[in-house]
């Protein structure tokens, strides 16, 4: 389903329009030039290449212009909210009451919300917020934000728009959900961490219509410096420092915390859901998209895999229960990929998930190459270890994290040549291995084997110490560069929409019962039908 969200210069223009929303675009040449100048993404090669199909708007602003525009504003808009595979239910909710002055004034409290606040007045908000789902607002956008044609984001469930707030002038994004049990959930878990310094803040949300499909419309500060993954894209996909990783992972922790301490679930970590406030020395970072969270009922752990497999856990991928401890295993991943560059699990085929890297993920197969990896002190590198370890009840908690050397920025052991510590098993091929623990095993699959040729060698490489060099790190070794980020989370991504839709079912062979004498796999044929194929999300 699209929508077609057109827009309108004056409040209230328009108004009686049964689709809510202005059907005249006379967006003004005056903010689309500032847009112009102020968009830190138009110029950059990533911004040009995520925003293909949107255009500048026209100056000469009619709409029947830019309707006739091969990517007018009109198609841009067409494509502004939703993309047709979005298959949610629309839950139409019966109240269409104007909102209280109490919480108009609320509404306020969260748009001034400033970005340095403390934890202190955090901790307010939060009490207040717990009680109270998001104030939304029935009336029309369009009467109090001028929606732009740029985008400024793309994701899985749609484009993210500039707006700006007609009163002030203030540039804002905005994200438009398909109303519905999933995205009041989005909305209503973003809301209660709201008040924290590195989330990113919900300004006002609108509950409005589009050719008769219930929509949200969710406005939220915006993050000029963009997404983390652009940002360390744009400098090549240079490691960062020590320090600077720490700085990072010091805010988005402290977020994470606050979520993990209101039994919350992010359950999506990744750069592109990292935001900065600049692309300076002073950047904020901030937590965004709640597309995932979850909060669990009387501590039922959540169960339905949707985690990006790029950066999921063991036991999201092998359909086992997992809670929190799935954000510190992303955690750990976004720190590995800022402190080399690449990423500690991928696919030498391009895929998305091969069986390679799901089988190297669940035993928690990766490397420190020593090329990346010898300038970086092992008290990291033993952070990572403990984020990424494939059991989740002994994974590093987000309060044991927070109080690292790296993340308190004190003094970590000194940066130096790789030592040989007790329990660390080094290869002869510059490769540090990250596991360590006698409990699980110290080698590496073979590259990408089918399932069934993982069950056929499991066993013979089980417990042994790799006498050859993964072809993961034989890749990087040979001068190729590391694989691209982005082009990898594209197909992640479709990848994950399967996994969300329940298309990764386990397939059972079909045994051919006149001629099977092995009693046991007659009895997994007849107790098939019992066994969950999918997981859906709910
Ligand atoms: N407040 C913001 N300020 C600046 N850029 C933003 C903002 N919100 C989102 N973006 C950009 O839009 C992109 C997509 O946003 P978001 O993650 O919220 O959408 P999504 O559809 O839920 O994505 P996904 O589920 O694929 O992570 C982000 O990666 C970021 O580049």
């Amino acid at each position: 389903m699209i929508f077609d969200l057109t827009l309108e210069d004056e409040p209230g223009e328009d108004s009686n329009s049964s689709s809510g929303i202005s059907s005249n675009y006379t967006n003004s040449a005056k903010t689309r030039d500032e847009e112009i100048n102020s968009n830190p993404f138009r110029f950059t090669p990533d911004a040009i290449r995520r925003s293909h199909s949107a255009s500048v708007v026209s100056s000469s602003g009619s709409a029947k212009d830019l309707e006739a525009a091969a990517e007018s504003p009109t198609s841009v808009q067409k494509s502004l909210c939703l993309n047709a595979t979005s298959a949610l239910e629309i839950a139409i909710s019966d109240s269409d009451d104007e909102l209280s002055p109490a919480t108009q004034r609320k509404l306020c409290l969260c748009a001034s919300q400033n970005p340095k606040q403390t934890q202190e007045a955090a901790q307010r908000t939060r009490l207040d917020s717990q009680n109270h789902s998001f104030p939304y607002h029935t009336h029309q956008i369009t009467e109090d934000y001028t929606v732009s044609s740029e985008i400024i984001g793309i994701g899985e469930s749609g484009k993210v728009m500039a707006c700006y707030n007609k009163k002030t002038g203030d540039k804002l994004a905005l994200k438009v959900l398909r109303d519905g049990p999933k995205a009041r959930r989005e909305v209503d878990l973003h809301y209660l961490t709201n008040g924290h310094e590195n989330v990113v803040s919900i300004v006002d949300i609108y509950e409005n219509t589009f050719h008769d499909v219930k929509c949200l419309l969710m406005v939220c500060e915006f993050m000029e410096g963009g997404d983390l993954l652009t940002q360390f894209e744009n400098q090549s996909s240079k490691p960062y420092t020590e320090e600077k990783v720490g700085e990072i992972i010091r805010q988005i922790g402290s977020a994470v915390m606050y979520l993990h301490d209101m039994n919350i679930a992010h359950r999506d970590i990744k750069l592109e859901n990292i935001l900065c406030s600049t692309t300076g020395e002073d950047c904020v970072y901030k937590l965004g998209d709640y597309g995932f969270a979850k909060r669990p009922e009387r501590n039922v752990l959540m169960e339905s895999p949707c985690c990006t497999p790029f950066y999921a856990p063991p036991e999201v991928l092998g359909r086992e229960r997992y809670d929190k401890s799935c954000d510190m295993w992303s955690l750990g991943v976004a720190m590995y990929i800022l402190l080399c560059g690449y990423p500690p699990f991928y696919s030498m085929k391009g895929l998305a998930l091969s069986p390679g890297m799901r089988s190297r993920i669940a035993k928690g197969y990766y490397a420190f190459p020593h090329a990346e990896w010898d300038s970086v002190s092992q008290a990291t590198k033993e952070d990572i270890r403990c984020l990424l370890r494939t059991n989740p009840s002994e994974r590093m908690t987000i309060h044991e994290l927070m109080n690292t050397p790296l993340v308190r920025g004190e003094d970590a052991p000194p940066t130096s040549a790789p030592l040989a510590i007790p329990g660390e098993e080094m290869d002869d091929g510059g490769v540090s291995i990250g596991i360590r623990r006698p409990s699980e095993t110290l080698s590496f699959m073979p590259d990408d084997h089918d399932e069934e040729d993982l069950m056929h060698h499991a066993d013979e490489v089980h417990d042994k110490i790799p006498d050859e060099i993964p072809k993961s790190v034989r890749f990087l070794r040979d001068g190729v560069k590391a694989p691209r980020l982005h082009s990898i989370q594209e197909e992640v991504g479709r990848a994950l929409e399967m996994m969300r839709m329940g298309g990764d079912a386990v397939y059972v062979k079909q045994p051919n019962l006149a001629v099977c004498s092995n009693p046991l796999l007659a009895k997994r044929y007849k107790t098939a039908h019992m066994s969950i194929s999918s997981v859906h999300c709910s």
